[in-house]
């Protein structure tokens, strides 16, 4: 695999880059400064994935996990776990002056899990993998977000992008073209390795995984690295991260 121009970060590092990140819990903190985030998904399909995102963003460590879903899962949603709270607005008309009050706050938005692809819900949300897909311009440029696409994804959106496939035998390079085109924007591109960028770096995570192949670990994923997002931007601002 080679990538022209892109750095590659060692993989032995990363776990001191994500301990120098994580905050240390000292009796001065008030409720919500571990983090606050929103999940965005859940659908009459789904609720499962707005679930798995919220509450491992929460168990990870966040303080606070709110859900934006429509009416039809709120109350499944919410009966899964008093912890959450659930918010039923993405098929309110006024989504966006609700949305926009609880925004606001948060320090990390997660947006796709159990989305669903009614197109109503798709354009109130604004984002969603699939709607990136469709409008790339959503994202472009805005270098805090972090897309997780599988494999699939990860083909679709490159073939929105340059009309035709990715060379499945040049990953990296596939990947920080991808990056690059979007205005460098991080991408998680999941799979059996697990290659991210920003499209100068590169970072291959290659440790070995459960073989077990089920619905709902991107979502894990997704919503535990909401809380980590959010712990990044703030190590990153007090300088303290590696
Ligand atoms: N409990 C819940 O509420 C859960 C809800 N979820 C929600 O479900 C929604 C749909 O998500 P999705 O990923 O299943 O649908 P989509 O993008 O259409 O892909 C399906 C197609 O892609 C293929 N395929 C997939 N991966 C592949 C791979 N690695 N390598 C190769 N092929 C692969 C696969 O092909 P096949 O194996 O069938 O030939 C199939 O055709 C989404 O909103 C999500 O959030 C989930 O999070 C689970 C838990
Ligand atoms: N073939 C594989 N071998 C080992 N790990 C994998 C493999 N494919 C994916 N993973 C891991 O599983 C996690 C979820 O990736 P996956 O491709 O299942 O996402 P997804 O399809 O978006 O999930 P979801 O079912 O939540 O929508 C990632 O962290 C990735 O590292």
């Amino acid at each position: 695999m080679s990538a022209s121009h892109a750095s590659y970060i060692k993989p032995g590092i990363v776990l001191d880059m994500v301990k120098s990140i994580i905050p240390e819990l000292t009796t001065d903190l008030h409720k919500g400064m571990m983090g606050r985030v929103v999940v965005v998904g859940g659908c009459k399909e789904y609720t499962g994935a707005p679930y798995y995102a919220a509450i491992s963003s929460l168990k990870l460590g966040a303080d606070l996990s709110h859900v934006f879903c429509t009416e039809a899962s709120a109350p499944v949603i919410k009966s899964y776990s008093p912890e959450l709270i659930v918010h039923p607005i993405l098929d309110h008309s006024d989504v966006e002056t609700e949305a926009d009050q609880w925004l606001a706050r948060m320090h990390a938005v997660v947006v796709g899990p159990g989305l669903g692809r009614d197109k109503t819900i798709l354009e109130h949300a604004k984002d969603g993998l699939h709607l990136v897909t469709e409008f790339p311009d959503v994202v472009r440029g805005y270098k805090k977000a972090i897309l997780t696409p599988n494999v699939v994804e990860f083909s679709r959106l490159y073939n929105k992008l340059f009309n035709e496939q990715p060379d499945r035998s040049e990953p990296i390079v596939c990947l920080t073209k991808v990056c690059r085109e979007l205005g460098n924007v991080t991408i998680v591109q999941k799979g059996e390795v697990d290659i991210i960028s920003d499209g100068e770096n590169v970072l291959v995570c290659s440790n070995e995984g459960s073989p077990r192949r089920c619905g709902g670990q991107g979502d894990l994923l997704s919503g535990t690295m909401g809380t980590f997002t959010h712990w990044a931007h703030t190590a990153q601002s007090k300088g303290i991260d590696k």
